[in-house]
This record gives structure tokens, C-alpha cells and sequence, in this order.
């Protein structure tokens, strides 16, 4: 262990110079040495990958015969293997990049997975086990057995750089390690580098206070505050990826949602947790739980906050209940001639027994149906003067069921409606508004009404599935699979197929069970989850969590109900009219006691100019922003031009956005960003297309579009009217992780001069 302690890449400990041709030497040694063992780490993930890929071989060649048992069996095993060789494939980028020489002369190497020998000595840990902790949270005041913390750089499979963090004082007589930030070296080489549009993993840097939040238990609800750029997003990841790894069995089972704002956040996001290995997660928008039905529409803040509230839930249910009607009057019908009654009395009871039986409204129809055909086959039954056999019964019950005029009757009094069509009547029937929301005020309701063609909008996502849940299937869709999960003796066979075939730790035996069931339960736990619109997770992560109206709540806990949630958000970015602005508001009333907060604090996207320029803003215009320290320092990180007068605003800003796209063309490319007020902005693609840069992209977005993004240069144009809502100004301002250009002809607001 000597020979590496105290040496960082340049051989050096920290605060040590390197001078002489021995450190240089020395320095090329420890750079070999752990090239070595690198190489020895992709060796083995090669030759686990030749393994499976010829075992997926040997299980395809098989063909698609033998008994159903075995094809199922070989399929469970094929999606086995091809999904170990997506993870095995997944890894290649740094597969190891750290390595920990402890107190009692052990050492061991951190990467992505964990990887053993053929006789089972561990190569590599795993980020996520116990052991690999102390990699994050050991500092040189409390360094938990740790004596040096080595991260190692790789390009490709070669190791490019090793940087030390010497701990134990004592031995070394080396001091002057910082609390704060592990790792300075390699975490501002990671702050530095040029935006891709594809968010990465910070699993080789991950910093103390990030790692108490991605390790914390599972159970209840963790909310974790933070300015924008500590890392949130990156932190949610990493948890959902550290819970799957140690709640395997319960998770791989229910799965785990992952909530974002936006089809672009999803997919700036989508690398991150199959680089960890993890492929598990459903991730998608609130409205992609919704399905089929398109959510296109816009509308005032003033009606999207109407429909955030929770009294929207009373709403709903009286529009259901309102489907339930009963006649003013009897109905005499004729069947054959005979005279049957439709009594009003007898289709309250019968409305009554259905609605015991706690059925959604649709499914529960049956029932109703069922009973009135019952008592009025008796009505007939009556005029057969106790003549009739359960013969004549069952053919006069065919009659009331076939005769139209009872049919139509009675739908009348209980109509299957679609969660869609029951919205579509609700806001564009004042009659039936005045009935569901009469706890409303007259201008509410009005603020509701909007013409049955209007298209669905966000606010109205909640809604659709408060209505799913109270409606259930319309009479005569298909069954939803239900994840019953596979019995004991299938589980049992399982856990010995595993034993003879040895699944390496991929899968847990229930899974497997489940995958051997039949054709469909090989579908894998995200795509019968996303099927399944009852599917309940085992875990939900909520990104931009402050935008969550307390309707949206109500949707995500029925999703989860042992209520076990990590929420990631920033009060002081809400942009939503129903949104949170203070956690526990939102928060007791759903989770009581059984949530924790957790704060961020260091910001890791934006310079430190930028940081102070943003809090600034931020405190002129009362937002509610938390402390936001920067990680990185940087020369001339914010410039503001004033335009000369509105018309000259939007080409100032093009040439601005032009001349960064330029200069990052000469070099490692990059991306810029004209953040534009809604009016500016097609105004803004226009003049940005002229100007055109080969080799790097310009966007242009509204601050809305680029929540929870980064680029290396943020252009933002014309602040004093992107803070008609403040918190959009706020996003703006923070979403570079080099420079922030303020375009402006109007004053800029308070704080920003
Ligand atoms: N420990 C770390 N090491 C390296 N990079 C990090 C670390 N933590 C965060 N980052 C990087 O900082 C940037 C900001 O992180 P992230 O987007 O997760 O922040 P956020 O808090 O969600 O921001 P916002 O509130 O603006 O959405 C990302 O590029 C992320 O990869």
C-alpha cells in the first residue's frame, strides 16, 4: 500500500509538488498498477458475457419445442440472459472508478457492479453495497477505517488518471483534506465537462451529503429540497438504483416508478439508470399513467389551481353518483304483450344493494342490472298465477334481459360512461357542474365550463384518473392482468431451477416463478405495469416534485399505498398555480408522520456568479429559495447586454447565442440555450436559424421547457417578462454550467442589475 499512498495522478499527495524524475516514475507505477487490475476487471466482465451469450445461444437453439412447461421455462431464461448481457453491456463506461485501502491493510476497488472470480473472491464492489460506503461518506474527521480514498479516471478501458484522498492523519502525517467535497480533483473534472443533452451518472463522485440521501431507508416518504443544480435529479437516480439493488425481492416484483415533468426531461434522463445497471423503473410523465387519451389543451392558471384542489375529488364522485339517476316517475313496458312496471322504488333498492357491493360504477352496473331483471321477471312470473316452473323463468328472464325498451330504461337510471366522456359533460354542462361542485362559488364554476371539443390539459390528468378509479372498465373490455404473483410450489421450483442453473444473482426466484407462468407474465414488471392502471409499486420517485397539485397526490399514493416515495423538488422553482411552496403543507396531510425532509445544499451545475445572481433575483422577488452554495468558481460566468430598444433585442440575442455556438465548435462542442419569454419565441428559432453554427445546436425554449435541463450557455432574453412568474425566471437563470448571457431592453428585475 505504500507505494500509492499520499500520490494523486501526478504522484503527488495533496499540497505535494511534483518535481523530480522519481515522483514521475512512481507516478507511472501506480498508473500501471491499477491499469492491471483494471484490465483484470474487463477480462472478467468479457468472459461473463461470452458465458451468458452462449448460454442464450444454447437456449434459442432449442427451438420452440418440447412441453409448455419447458418452453416457458426457456423463455424465462432467454429474456434471463439477454437481460444480463443489456446490464453486462451497460457497465463498459468506467466500469470501476474508485478504490479503497482500509486500516487493516485491505483493499478493495468500487465500480459500477459487483464482480467476482470463478471461486468466488470479490473483484469488485458494488456502489451500492455497505461496504462501498465509506468511498463517499469517509472524510478526513471521520474516516470510518478508511486510510486512502483512490479515484481512478478511465478512458475507455485505460486508466488515464488516480487521484488520492488521503484520510488517516496519523500515518501519513498529511493534512489539509477538505470536509466538504470529496474528491475535489475528480468531481470539478466531471462539473467541467461539456454538456452532452443526455443527463450521466455521478456514481463515481457522488458527495457526502447526496450519499446520506441515496442510502437512506426505504420506508415512508423523503423529500429532499434543493437550489437548482445540487444534484436532485442525479441523487433520485442513484436512490432508485441503490433501492432496487437492496430491496431486490420486493421491487423487482411491484417495480418502480419514476415520475418526471416532461417527455424531454425523460429522455434527457434515460441513459442514467441502465448505466447503473438497473433497467426496472417505469419512467414517464403524470399523463403518460393516463392512457389513450391525448392531453393537448392549455389553460388559465386560475382554472388549473381549481382543479389541483382536493374538493375536486367530491366532484368527481358526485359526477359519478349523478350517472346513477332515478326516474321521476313508473314505467309501464310491454313484453309479449304483458304488462311489466319499472318502479321507481324498486330501482332504489336495487341502485342501493349495488352500490353496497363497492364495485366502480361501470363494473357495478351489472349488479344493478341484474337485480331489476330479477324483479321484473318476477312481475311476470306474478301473472303466470304460481303456474310457472323455473323453466318459464329462465325463458321470461331472457325476455326482459333482450327487450330493448328495458335495456334503454334502465341505462337511463345507470350509463356506463368513460372517465373521458364523464369530464367532457361535467365541464360542459352548467347543469351538471351546479349539481357536483355546489360547493363552489358561482365563479369557479364558470371559470370550469369550456366547450365538450376542448382538448384534456395537465390539470386534468388527476381528474381522468379519479374518474378511472371511481368508474372502473366499461362493461365488456378486456380482464386486466393482475400481478397475483406465481403460488409457493411454482416459487419453490423456481428457487431450484435457479440452484441447478445458477442465475447469479440476476433474479429472485419470484420473478422467475412469474416469468415461467405463461406468455404474458413474461412481460417484464414495467410493461404489465404500464398495462395495468390499478398496478401498485413498490416505490415511487417524484422528480420536480414542488409542480404536484394535491389531485396529482391523491393519483400517485393510489399508485403506492404503503406510501413509500422519494420526492425531489425546489419550492422556490414552482411554476404550477397548485404546486407546493411549502413542503409540510403538502406533505402532513398526506404522509403525516412518516415523511423526512432532507436538504441540498452545494450546487454543482452553476458557477458561482451565476449562483449569486439567481439568489439575488430570487430574494428580490420572495421566492422561497434555500441555501445554494456553488461547487465550482469560474472567471466571467455572467454578462449582461442592454439592448437598444425592444426591436433590437431578439437579433442582440441571436448574435450572443451565435457567437458561444462558434466558439464551442473550435472546440469540444457543446450546447447553448435562448431561454425566451413564450410571445419571443418563435421570433427567436427564426433569427437562431439564420444565424446557424455548423456543428452545435442552438435551442431555444421557453423557461418552462428547459426545468430540470442544463447547458453549457443559457441566453436568457428579456428577464422582466419571464418573471411575470418568478419562478420561471428562476429556472432560467440557473440552467448554465458555464455562462449565463442576460439579453434585456426592458429594466431588469430586482436583484438582477
Ligand atoms: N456528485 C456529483 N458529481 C458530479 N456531478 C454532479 C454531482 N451532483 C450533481 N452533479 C451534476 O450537477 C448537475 C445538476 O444536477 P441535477 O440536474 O441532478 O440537479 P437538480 O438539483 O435536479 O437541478 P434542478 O433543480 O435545476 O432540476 C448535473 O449535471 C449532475 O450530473
Amino acid at each position: 500500500m505504500e507505494d500509492c499512498l499520499g500520490q494523486d495522478n501526478t504522484g503527488a499527495a495533496k499540497g505535494m509538488p511534483m518535481q523530480d524524475d522519481r515522483t514521475l516514475a512512481a507516478e507511472r507505477r501506480g498508473l500501471d498498477a491499477e491499469q492491471h487490475v483494471v484490465d483484470g476487471l474487463y477480462a472478467r466482465v468479457d468472459e461473463l458475457r461470452d458465458e451468458t451469450e452462449r448460454r442464450l445461444a444454447d437456449v434459442r437453439r432449442e427451438g420452440p419445442s418440447g412441453s409448455p412447461q419447458n418452453r416457458s421455462e426457456r423463455d424465462a431464461f432467454a429474456t434471463l440472459y439477454e437481460d444480463r448481457i443489456m446490464q453486462l453491456n451497460a457497465v463498459e463506461d468506467r466500469l470501476c472508478f474508485g478504490r479503497l485501502d482500509m486500516s487493516d491493510g485491505e483493499r478493495f476497488y468500487v465500480g459500477r457492479i459487483g464482480l467476482s472470480d470463478e471461486e468466488h473472491a470479490p473483484l469488485l464492489t458494488d456502489w451500492r453495497a455497505p461496504a462501498a460506503q465509506a468511498f463517499y461518506s469517509a472524510t478526513a474527521a471521520n474516516p470510518g477505517g478508511v486510510v486512502n480514498r483512490r479515484h481512478l479516471t478511465t478512458r475507455g478501458r485505460t486508466v488515464v488518471a488516480v487521484e488520492d484522498d488521503v484520510l488517516d492523519v496519523e500515518r501519513l502525517h498529511e493534512a489539509g483534506l477538505d470536509e466538504g467535497l470529496a474528491g475535489e480533483g475528480a468531481l470539478l473534472a466531471a462539473l467541467g465537462a461539456r454538456r452532452t443533452g443526455r443527463m450521466g451518472d455521478i456514481v463515481a463522485t457522488i458527495q457526502a451529503e447526496q450519499d446520506d440521501v441515496i442510502r437512506a431507508p426505504m420506508t415512508g416518504a423523503l423529500v429532499v429540497q434543493g437550489g437548482p443544480g445540487t444534484g436532485k435529479t442525479a441523487v433520485a437516480l442513484h436512490r432508485a438504483a441503490f433501492l432496487l439493488y437492496h430491496h431486490r425481492e420486493q421491487l423487482e416484483r411491484r417495480g418502480v416508478l419514476l415520475i418526471g415533468p416532461s417527455r424531454d426531461f425523460l429522455r434527457y434522463i434515460d441513459h442514467v439508470l441502465p448505466s447503473l445497471g438497473e433497467t426496472g423503473a417505469v419512467s414517464t410523465t403524470l399523463a403518460g399513467l393516463v392512457r389513450g387519451v391525448p392531453i393537448t389543451g392549455e389553460e388559465a392558471d386560475a382554472v388549473a389551481s381549481i382543479k389541483g384542489r382536493m374538493e375536486m375529488a367530491d366532484v368527481i364522485k358526485a359526477a359519478v353518483r349523478e350517472r346513477q339517476r332515478l326516474p321521476r316517475r313508473d314505467q309501464e313496458v310491454r313484453i309479449d304483450g304483458r304488462p311489466v312496471i319499472i318502479r321507481r322504488s324498486d330501482i332504489k333498492e336495487a341502485q342501493a344493494k349495488a352500490r353496497r357491493e363497492g364495485k366502480p360504477h361501470n363494473e357495478a352496473r351489472a349488479s344493478f342490472a341484474k337485480e331489476m331483471i330479477s324483479r321484473l321477471t318476477t312481475q311476470l312470473m306474478e301473472q303466470l298465477d304460481g303456474l310457472g316452473d323455473a323453466d318459464d323463468r329462465r325463458e321470461l328472464t331472457r325476455d326482459v334481459r333482450d327487450s330493448k325498451t328495458i335495456r334503454i330504461a334502465l341505462n337511463l337510471c345507470w350509463l356506463p360512461v368513460s372517465p373521458a366522456r364523464l369530464l367532457q359533460d361535467l365541464f360542459s354542462k352548467p347543469h351538471l357542474l351546479d349539481y357536483a361542485a355546489r360547493s363552489f362559488s358561482q365563479a369557479e364554476r364558470d371559470a370550469l365550463l369550456r366547450p365538450a371539443s376542448a382538448p384534456f390539459t395537465e390539470a386534468d390528468v388527476p381528474l381522468l384518473d379519479e374518474a378511472a378509479e371511481l368508474l372502473g372498465d366499461m362493461p365488456g373490455s378486456a380482464p386486466r392482468e393482475r400481478g397475483d404473483g406465481a403460488s409457493a410450489e411454482e416459487i419453490e421450483y423456481a428457487k431450484s431451477v435457479l440452484d441447478t442453473f445458477g442465475g447469479d444473482g440476476m433474479v429472485t426466484a419470484e420473478t422467475l416463478a412469474e416469468r415461467m407462468r405463461g406468455s404474458d407474465s413474461r412481460l417484464s414488471v414495467a410493461e404489465r405495469a404500464m398495462r395495468d392502471r390499478t398496478w401498485t409499486y413498490g416505490h415511487v420517485v417524484v422528480d420536480e416534485a414542488q409542480e404536484l397539485s394535491p389531485m396529482a397526490w391523491r393519483m400517485l399514493l393510489r399508485r403506492c399505498p404503503t406510501r413509500s416515495f422519494t420526492i425531489v423538488g425546489d419550492v422556490a422553482q414552482v411554476a404550477s398555480p397548485a404546486g407546493t411552496q411549502w413542503w409540510p403543507e403538502t406533505m402532513d396531510p398526506i404522509f403525516g408522520e412518516t415523511w423526512n425532509l432532507r436538504e441540498l445544499t452545494i450546487s454543482y451545475r452553476i458557477p458561482a456568479a451565476v449562483a449569486e445572481a439567481a439568489q439575488a433575483f430570487a430574494t428580490g422577488a420572495r421566492l422561497p429559495v434555500s441555501e445554494l452554495r456553488a461547487a465550482r468558481e469560474l472567471d466571467d460566468a455572467v454578462a449582461i447586454t442592454r439592448a437598444d430598444g425592444a426591436d433590437a433585442l431578439v437579433p442582440a440575442a441571436a448574435r450572443i447565442a451565435a457567437r458561444h455556438a462558434s466558439e464551442m465548435a473550435d472546440g469540444e462542442g457543446g450546447l447553448v440555450a435562448v431561454i425566451a419569454p413564450d410571445a419571443m419565441v418563435d421570433e427567436m428559432r427564426s433569427a437562431v436559424a439564420a444565424s446557424d453554427v455548423e456543428g452545435t445546436t442552438v435551442e431555444v425554449h421557453t423557461a418552462r421547457e428547459t426545468k430540470g435541463l442544463e447547458f453549457d450557455v443559457a441566453v436568457v432574453v428579456e428577464p422582466a417578462a419571464i418573471a411575470a412568474r418568478p419562478g420561471d425566471l428562476y429556472v432560467a437563470l440557473t440552467r448554465p454550467t458555464r455562462r449565463l448571457e442576460i439579453v434585456h431592453a426592458e429594466e431588469l428585475p430586482t436583484g438582477l442589475g
